[in-house]
């Protein structure tokens, strides 16, 4: 966590970091681009597209709230989904507070119940956020808030629709004044310390999911090698794709190199409307066997590399 000396801002600010605990799907990413106002988490319809802790940051009234998006939380079996799990709850014990989300619509199902008995573990407090009630009626809300609130004690709970907007003022305001007193720990013009390299190899890594609808994209991971900004004031963007098998290159690549034609042309537009200068994008596909077992990799995705 970053840090800045004691005198840095004046006595009456507020910083902290909030910790996102949810299971996969629960809206998480969404909640993240409500509350800061732009997109700086990939969302997709497939569960489990975050790896890493990305984090936005939003400035209410005279407090930072530095939100921590960990990765759906879910029983794990690779060992890259337990590399997932670990940050995520790591994530937890290191903020200030901790929202925990589920799913109006899904309820207390095995998942919520399972994050819920863990969260009760943690001893930071905690916010319990209903999500996705534009989905469901009032009376189901209500018993749910009940249910939860009786198997660990929160500071609040919020009723909201991350996608509609529907409540997050309210879920903002809340998280200003319970985030402890002190300076802010970035600069406040900064919405997200996610590295510019990063978000953009997510947001190829988001398009090879939106085209590649089978196993393949939960076995291929996006590193951005190069970012040169040019005197024209356009920016060089050059990604590696990596894929575990030489069959899955060739899907990535596609007849004649179509598919990642396409995957590119689409991550193109939107890495250039997110910086706001013309992007010239780069995609090389290579086969690395077995790299969800490959330290390397794992720590570019900013994640522990679990030892068994
Ligand atoms: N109807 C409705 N859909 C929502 C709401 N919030 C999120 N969603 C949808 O739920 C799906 C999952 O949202 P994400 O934000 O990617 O979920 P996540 O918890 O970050 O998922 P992981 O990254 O897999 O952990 C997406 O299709 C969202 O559009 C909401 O308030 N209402």
């Amino acid at each position: 966590m970053a840090e800045s000396p004691e005198d840095a801002a004046p006595a009456a600010t507020r910083c902290g970091f909030v910790a996102l605990i949810g299971a996969p799907n629960v809206g998480k990413s969404t909640l993240v681009n409500a509350l800061v106002g732009s997109k700086v988490t990939i969302v997709s319809r497939k569960v489990q597209t975050t790896r890493a802790l990305i984090r936005g940051i939003v400035i209410e009234n005279n407090a930072q709230i530095i939100l921590v998006d960990t990765p759906g939380i879910f029983s794990p079996k690779r060992r890259l989904d337990r590399a997932m799990v670990s940050t995520a709850w790591s994530g937890a014990h290191d903020a200030d507070l901790v929202c925990v989300l589920l799913d109006a619509k899904a309820g207390i199902d095995e998942e919520a119940d399972a994050i819920l008995t863990k969260a009760a573990t943690v001893a930071h407090k905690k916010i319990l956020v209903l999500n996705k009630i534009d989905l469901v009626p009032r009376e189901k809300l209500l018993a749910l808030a009940k249910a939860a609130n009786e198997r660990l004690p929160f500071e609040g709970t919020f009723m909201i629709s991350a996608l509609t907007g529907d409540g997050v003022d309210d879920l903002r305001r809340t998280l200003a004044d319970l985030v402890p007193p002190g300076p802010f720990h970035y600069p406040e013009d900064q919405m997200s310390d996610a590295p510019m390299r990063h978000l953009a190899a997510e947001i190829t890594r988001e398009k090879i999911f939106r085209q590649l609808h089978q196993e393949l994209p939960y076995q291929s991971t996006v590193e951005t090698d190069s970012w040169t900004e040019r005197k024209d004031k356009s920016v060089r963007i050059e990604q590696t794709i990596f894929v575990e098998r030489e069959s899955q290159r060739k899907i990535v690549l596609g007849k004649g190199g179509a598919t990642i034609k396409s995957i590119g042309a689409d991550s193109r537009k939107e890495l250039a409307e997110i910086v706001g200068q013309p992007v010239h994008l780069f995609l090389f596909v290579k086969v690395r066997e077995n790299w969800s077992e490959d330290p390397d990799r794992y720590r570019e995705m900013g994640l522990e590399f679990p030892k068994e």
